[in-house]
């Protein structure tokens, strides 16, 4: 999934949260940045936190597309992928980077236990979305409101939409950057960043103690 640029909103300009208010905060760069989990732990420790993991090599694939969409003429894949376009695997290129998890959640263990975490399985969000907003609404602590009944699959879009809106009557899909289509890339640079991530994604299942079935 892609990042925004780091934002660490001090609690002064986060909205005031009423008695029976959740504030949410979302800023994906959150986790893969050194000071955050420190800072936010400054601010309030009982933060809840959740995090959407996806398989770290359709991860930087999307990652590319997204940034492709921006700078046209960008080098291939394979070449920001590999130092010199055949050697080791770039760690130094975000895309490749964030996709190791277990080395974030390092950095985050060192102040929140894991009971604070929610791992969403952003495969599942795709294909169950209603299952994972369950466990969403279970770790909030929130009545399961949102359910099957609110979504249907779009065949146009390729993906889960809204039945309505929340105050509209109309369905509502995410937008045209959320599910574009990715650029191909050979089989030989998929299964070789498959073997790079597998050591660090087993790390990341036994972390979790969930295998989220990207080997
Ligand atoms: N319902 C639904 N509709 C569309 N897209 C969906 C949906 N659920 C999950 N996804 C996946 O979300 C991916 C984009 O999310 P990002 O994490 O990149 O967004 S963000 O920029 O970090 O906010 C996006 O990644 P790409 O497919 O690579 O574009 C989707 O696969």
């Amino acid at each position: 999934m892609t990042l925004e640029p780091c934002r660490l909103e001090p609690r002064s300009l986060m909205p005031r949260t009423l008695d029976g208010q959740i504030t949410i905060e979302k800023t994906p760069s959150y986790f893969v940045t050194r000071e955050a989990p420190g800072r936010i732990h400054g601010m309030s420790p009982d933060t809840k936190l959740i995090v959407v993991v996806r398989n770290p090599v359709t991860r930087a694939i999307s990652d590319y597309a997204q940034t492709l969409s921006k700078t046209p003429g960008l080098p291939s894949f394979r070449a920001l992928a590999f130092r010199h376009g055949r050697g080791p695997v770039d760690t130094a290129w975000s895309a490749v980077r964030i996709g190791l998890y277990a080395q974030h959640l390092d950095n985050w263990l060192r102040f929140f236990p894991l009971p604070r975490f929610l791992f969403v399985s952003g495969e599942r969000l795709v294909s169950d979305p209603a299952g994972e907003l369950g466990r969403v609404q279970d770790f909030l602590g929130l009545r399961r409101v949102v359910t099957d009944k609110h979504f249907y699959f779009n065949a146009t879009k390729g993906f889960p939409c809204l039945k309505k809106a929340q105050g509209g009557s109309r369905p509502r899909c995410l937008g045209k950057s959320k599910g574009r289509p990715h650029p191909r890339v050979p089989e030989a640079v998929v299964r070789r960043l498959r073997d790079f991530y597998r050591p660090f994604n087993r790390r990341f299942y036994q972390m979790t103690g969930q295998d989220f079935g990207w080997d």
